[in-house]
């Protein structure tokens, strides 16, 4: 067990590089074991722990997988030896429920536990079930597991219930060897369906409209390796970029995709900070007081879910009453409760949280239950007078690298220890 110990109080200043995108990497380190012709070289793949866990259940099914360099894996699966996952490594992580559409493409047949991932709600898997179901199969819940018995797959028309993410990525990876045609209506838009539909069709796939809301898929017979480099991870520059504004410093995020943060940059920019895009940059130098600005979570290109949280956080500490709704998630603001032994003023009233901006937190120490609450928790200690105890740091490293290594290279005092 490990805990980070910050100690609050210094302004962040500097330059750091976005890692790959972790929602990106996960799709498409499993659609690389599409492939039975080939091997598949991905760069830029984050070393997060989700990804560690998603490359051995991988291994485990067959795909031969290394690291050629850090950031660099060389996929290679001309034949999947097994269909049922390991159950205690997909339990573990949202990311294994795309293990199920591979399966299904491969093999049409798989048993892949129920995921697991954060715990901001029920997050069920029924429109990954209907969108199988869908294609062709015939998939069931049993012993808390997907099992999907031997079927015929075929394209269809999809209807993507409340434009889900991981149900647009896992019909994409299953319909892509599936004979025919799929569309799919409403799906996600978001940069790592896009990221996807780009690696999936270097390897022979005919995915279109990704990145619209009809994403139109012909099936073909096999798909081969090819190389791909994954996106730069918006969630990532967008943490940095909000502590950069948190503690009055001055960060600048290098080797992003402005272009995939611009609802996060206008809600800066409306708490008052100076944000400088560049080509692939993005500065944000913060300004006091920071002023309250509301934010609604919505789907790409909306606010993102993910960085409800330490929007949160810096809303926490600004000049006025703010009010952040997640629309989302139903349980995404667990971590307040934590936020408020900080001396952070925050009423939770159904998917809203009422934030009255305080002078000053004072450190305590807290514990991290999910990824983002986690970080905003660490973003907190940042500015929290005295010492802040971050305990559940291994959901941290879910998502982030070493976040650590990072804020203490812009200047953070922040360790991480055995606790
Ligand atoms: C590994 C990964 O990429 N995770 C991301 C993915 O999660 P994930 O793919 O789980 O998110 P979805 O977009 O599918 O979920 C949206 C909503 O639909 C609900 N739902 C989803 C599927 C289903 O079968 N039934 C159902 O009811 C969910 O509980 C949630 O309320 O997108 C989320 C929304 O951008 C991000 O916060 C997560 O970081
Ligand atoms: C919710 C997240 O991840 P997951 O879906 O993997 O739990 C996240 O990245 O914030």
């Amino acid at each position: 067990m490990e805990k980070f110990v910050i100690r609050g109080g210094r302004r962040l200043s500097g330059r750091t590089h976005a890692n790959g995108a972790k929602n990106s990497a996960l799709p498409i380190i499993t659609a690389a074991a599409l492939a039975s012709q080939g091997e598949s070289i991905l760069e830029n793949v984050p070393d997060y722990t989700d990804i560690r866990d998603l490359c051995d259940i991988l291994r485990a099914l067959g795909a031969e997988i290394e690291e050629v360099e850090p950031g660099t894996l060389r996929v290679r699966a001309a034949e999947l030896s097994g269909h049922v996952a390991p159950y205690e490594l997909a339990r573990k992580l949202r990311g294994s429920t795309y293990v199920m559409g591979l399966l299904l493409a491969r093999l049409g047949r798989g048993e892949v536990a129920c995921p697991g991932g954060c715990d901001i709600g029920a997050r069920p898997v029924d429109f990954h079930l209907k969108g199988f179901k869908a294609l062709g199969a015939e998939v069931e819940i049993e012993r808390g597991s997907m099992i999907a018995r031997k079927v015929q797959l075929r394209g269809n028309r999809f209807y993507v219930d409340r434009a889900s993410f991981g149900t647009t990525i896992n019909m994409m990876i299953t319909a892509s060897l599936a004979p025919g045609t799929t569309v799919l209506e409403n799906a996600a838009r978001e940069p790592e369906v896009v990221d996807l539909a780009n690696f999936l069709n270097s390897m022979g796939a005919r995915v279109r409209g990704a990145g619209t809301e009809t994403i139109r898929i012909e099936g073909v017979k096999r798909l081969r390796g090819a190389r791909h480099e994954i996106i730069p991870d918006r969630l990532e520059t967008g943490t940095f970029l909000i502590a950069g504004a948190l503690t009055g410093g001055d960060v600048t995020v290098e080797g992003c995709i402005p272009e995939h943060l611009g609802t996060v940059i206008a809600k800066l920019r409306e708490a008052g900070m100076d944000v400088e895009v560049g080509l692939d940059t993005l500065r944000c130098r913060g300004r006091r007081p920071i002023q309250p600005a509301d934010v609604e979570t919505q789907v790409y290109p909306g606010f993102p879910t993910d960085l409800q949280s330490p929007w949160v956080t810096l809303m926490s500490v600004a000049d006025g009453v703010s009010v952040v709704t997640e629309t989302i998630f139903e349980n995404r603001f667990g971590f307040t409760n934590e936020l408020i032994r900080l001396g952070a003023q925050i009423k939770v009233d159904r998917n809203s949280a009422i934030i009255r901006g305080v002078g000053r937190l004072t450190g305590a120490p807290v514990e991290a239950r999910e990824l983002r609450g986690g970080v905003a928790l660490c973003l907190a200690g940042l500015v929290a007078e005295g010492t802040t105890e971050v305990h559940g740091v291994r959901f941290i490293d879910r998502g982030y690298h070493r976040i650590e290594e990072k804020l203490r290279s812009l200047g953070a005092d922040i360790e991480r220890v055995r606790a």
